[in-house]
């Protein structure tokens, strides 16, 4: 017998690892467990982000790959909260995504849902993008609605930001009324480009880049990818930003580490451009997902916005890696009650529509 308690799975489009909450109906978290992905899981998957050899049975071994991952990041959570699996009504898992062709019908987010649910006797909702993509939407982003839920404040408009592989920005209006779109890369061209010169995972505190000078021409570049130009609804993914797109842009003659600094500018600007023309007004933000732990990139975003108060989610009670595997627990309630998951203020779907597909226990 479930005592209403729910679970999200999430790992997002930086591949730095999985993240799962458990939490109550009154969306209060009661555990997090966070767990890098397995180092040979996390290089396919990033190839699978690439037209490729054999990439039928190569997608569906790693979606099973990251279903057993997946089953032991909830596996822990429960554990740390001392739950047995029956008291979870529905984990919402988002898997990974690989191709988001929102204009072309599609988006993918590779799990095989059918495992996760025979490994953690729990009901697994998944796929919870393709019903909006399939109404017009843009699939993404969906975070938006669990934003309302947890941050918005009546009378005062608040931004909310994920600084994630991408960023996403929610605009909570002092009127009620929720927008939210994607701004463009985050965090992912900065790892990478860390990668290829530095190693490791991601430039830990933005130092690197705060070495680095701005390179005022390559980020004028940057900055004319049309993407930005871009009316909401929008959304994007690595389909369009990843390395090959940076060196598109011409970067003979300039430091690698003021490619860094201008790539750390391009996120701040990115932001705050949208700030500007769509919330003009607003001047509360909520930061979340890992860029919140980057000083170097919060730094740029005061600079950019000084009439803002930026504040990190976990001043408002929900720590910046929590969110959106909690948005995930969030849909995966809203699912089972059968409520509208997408907002098609967001998405530009057609209408309401519950997201998600089901594997019973
Ligand atoms: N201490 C830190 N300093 C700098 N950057 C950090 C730090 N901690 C995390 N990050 C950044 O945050 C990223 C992970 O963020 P997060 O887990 O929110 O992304 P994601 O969920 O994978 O992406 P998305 O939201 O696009 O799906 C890392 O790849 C890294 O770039
Ligand atoms: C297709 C896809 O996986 N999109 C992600 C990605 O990561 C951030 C941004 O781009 C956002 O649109 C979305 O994730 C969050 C969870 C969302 O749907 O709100």
């Amino acid at each position: 017998m479930s005592d209403r308690l729910y679970a999200g799975l999430m790992s997002g489009t930086s591949l730095d690892g999985i993240d799962a909450v458990l939490m109550d109906a009154e969306l209060r978290v009661l555990a997090h467990s966070f767990g890098p992905l397995p180092s040979a899981l996390r290089a396919e998957l990033l190839a699978l982000n690439q037209p490729g050899d054999n990439e039928l049975e190569r997608a569906a071994l790693a979606a099973n790959a990251l279903a057993d991952a997946y089953a032991e990041r909830l596996a822990e959570a429960l554990a740390l909260a001392q739950v047995p699996a029956g008291r979870v009504r529905a984990v919402g898992a988002h898997g990974q995504t690989v191709r988001h062709r929102p204009e072309r019908g599609y988006t993918l987010q590779l799990l095989n849902g059918a495992r996760l649910a025979e490994r953690s006797g729990i009901d697994v909702v998944c796929d919870l993008r393709s019903r909006d993509v399939a109404a017009g939407g843009q699939g993404a982003p969906l975070v938006p609605a669990f934003h309302r839920e947890v941050f918005s404040r009546p009378g005062v408009d608040v931004a909310v930001l994920n600084l994630g592989g991408m960023g996403n920005l929610s605009l909570l209006g002092a009127d009620g009324q929720t927008r939210g779109f994607d701004t463009g890369p985050a965090n992912v061209l900065l790892d990478a480009w860390h990668h290829r010169h530095r190693g490791g995972a991601y430039d830990a505190d933005g130092a690197w880049a705060a070495s680095g000078q701005v390179h005022a021409e390559l980020l004028a570049r940057l900055c004319a990818e049309p993407y930005f130009a871009l009316p909401p609804p929008r959304s994007t993914g690595r389909d369009l930003f990843d390395l090959d797109w940076l060196e598109r842009q011409g970067l003979q003659g300039i430091a690698p580490v003021d490619v860094q600094a201008s790539l750390a500018e391009l996120t701040a600007w990115s932001v705050a451009e949208a700030l500007q023309q769509q919330a003009p007004q607003t001047q509360e933000l909520i930061v979340c997902g890992g860029g919140a732990f980057n000083s170097d990139l919060l730094r740029r975003l005061q600079a950019r916005l000084p009439a803002f108060q930026i504040i990190s989610s976990a001043t408002r009670g929900l720590p910046p890696m929590q969110v959106e595997a909690a948005a995930f627990a969030w849909l995966a309630k809203a699912f089972v009650e059968r409520q509208p998951g997408n907002l098609p203020a967001v998405t530009g779907a057609t209408g309401s529509r519950v997201l998600g597909a089901l594997y019973p226990a």
